[in-house]
C-alpha cells in the first residue's frame, strides 16, 4: 500500500552527478531518478563509484558537477540534515559515541526535531515539555517493534550483533521520518537468518509504509529479490539500467561485474 499520489515527482533526480579526487574522476556524469515505491538496486564492481555516489546523494560529499533534485526541490549540495528534510536519510555505520548509549536513546537522537544538532546538545538540553518527551518516546518504541528491537531497547547499542546494529540503522532513518532509505550494504558481515529479516523488513516498509529504498549490495542474491530496478555502474558510470533480469542479460554486465559475483 503506498499511499503516494500518482502525479508525486521522483524521490531523487540525479543529474549529471559527478565527483573527482585529485583529478580523478570517480562519479562521471551519473544520471538517473529513483521512483516513489521503487526499490532501486545500485550495483558494479570495487571501485565502480556506488559509494561516492550515494555521498553525493546524502550530502556527505559535494558534487564538482550534476544537480541532485529530491522530492521536486532543488537539493544540490545541501548537507544530510537538510536532505532529511527533505525525506531523504542514509543509514550510517553508528558513530562511536552512540554505541555508549542504549537502542533506545539512539532511535531518540534521530528524530526529526534533533537533526542538525550536536549530540550533547540534543542530550543535555531541557526538552520543551514532558508531553513531547513522552510521545517522541511512544515513537521510537514503535519503529523499535517495526525492526523487532523492542526486546533491546534498554542495551547498550554496542552490547549489539552485527545485524542488530544494521536493523538499528534502519529504525533511526524511520525515526528520522524518511520516505527515501539510502542503504549501504546493509546485508554485508550480517549472519544468513538477519539477512533475511532485514530483507522482509525492507519488503514491508516498502509495500506496508511507501518508503522508497536505493540499495548498495555486493550480496546478488538480495538485489534480485527485492530491486525492482537495478542500475549497474562501471567506472563512474552508469553501465546498464533496467529490472534485474534485463541487465543481468547484458553481456557488458556479465563481463564487467556479474561474471565474477555470481
Ligand atoms: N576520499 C577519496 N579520495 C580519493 N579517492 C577516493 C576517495 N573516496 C573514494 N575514492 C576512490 O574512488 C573510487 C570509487 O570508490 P567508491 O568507494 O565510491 O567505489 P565503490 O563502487 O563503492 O566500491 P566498493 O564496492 O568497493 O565499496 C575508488 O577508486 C576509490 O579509491
Amino acid at each position: 500500500m503506498n499511499e503516494t499520489p500518482a502525479s508525486a515527482p521522483p524521490r531523487i533526480e540525479a543529474n549529471g552527478l559527478t565527483k573527482r579526487f585529485s583529478g580523478v574522476t570517480v562519479v562521471d556524469g551519473v544520471s538517473f531518478l529513483v521512483e516513489p515505491g521503487q526499490i532501486l538496486g545500485l550495483i558494479g564492481p570495487n571501485g565502480a563509484g556506488k559509494t561516492t555516489l550515494f555521498n553525493l546523494m546524502s550530502g556527505v560529499l559535494k558534487p564538482d558537477a550534476g544537480r541532485l533534485v529530491v522530492n521536486g526541490t532543488e537539493a544540490t549540495g545541501l548537507p544530510p540534515h537538510r536532505l532529511a528534510r527533505l525525506g531523504l536519510v542514509r543509514t550510517f555505520q553508528l558513530a562511536r559515541e552512540l554505541d555508549k548509549l542504549t537502542v533506545l536513546e539512539n532511535v531518540l537522537l534521530a528524530a526529526p526535531a534533533n537533526a542538525g544538532e550536536t549530540l550533547t546538545g540534543a542530550l543535555f538540553r531541557p526538552a520543551a515539555t514532558r508531553r513531547d518527551e513522552r510521545a517522541a518516546t511512544e515513537r521510537a518504541r514503535e519503529v523499535l517493534a517495526l525492526v523487532s528491537l523492542s526486546d533491546h531497547e534498554a542495551k547498550l547499542a554496542s552490547n549489539l550483533s552485527g545485524g542488530q546494529k544494521k536493523l538499528l540503522e534502519m529504525a533511526r532513518c524511520l525515526m528520522a521520518e524518511a520516505d527515501t532509505i539510502l542503504l549501504d550494504e546493509i546485508a554485508a558481515g550480517v549472519a544468513p537468518h538477519l539477512v533475511d529479516e532485514i530483507a522482509l523488513l525492507i519488503q514491508r516498509l516498502n509495500r506496508e509504509h511507501g518508503k522508497t529504498f536505493v540499495i548498495i549490495e555486493h550480496n546478488i542474491g538480495f538485489i534480485r529479490a527485492l530491486a525492482s530496478r537495478v542500475v549497474v555502474m562501471a567506472t563512474g558510470r552508469v553501465l546498464a539500467e533496467g529490472s534485474f533480469a534485463h541487465v543481468s542479460a547484458n553481456p557488458a554486465v556479465v563481463e564487467s561485474y556479474l561474471g565474477q559475483a555470481a
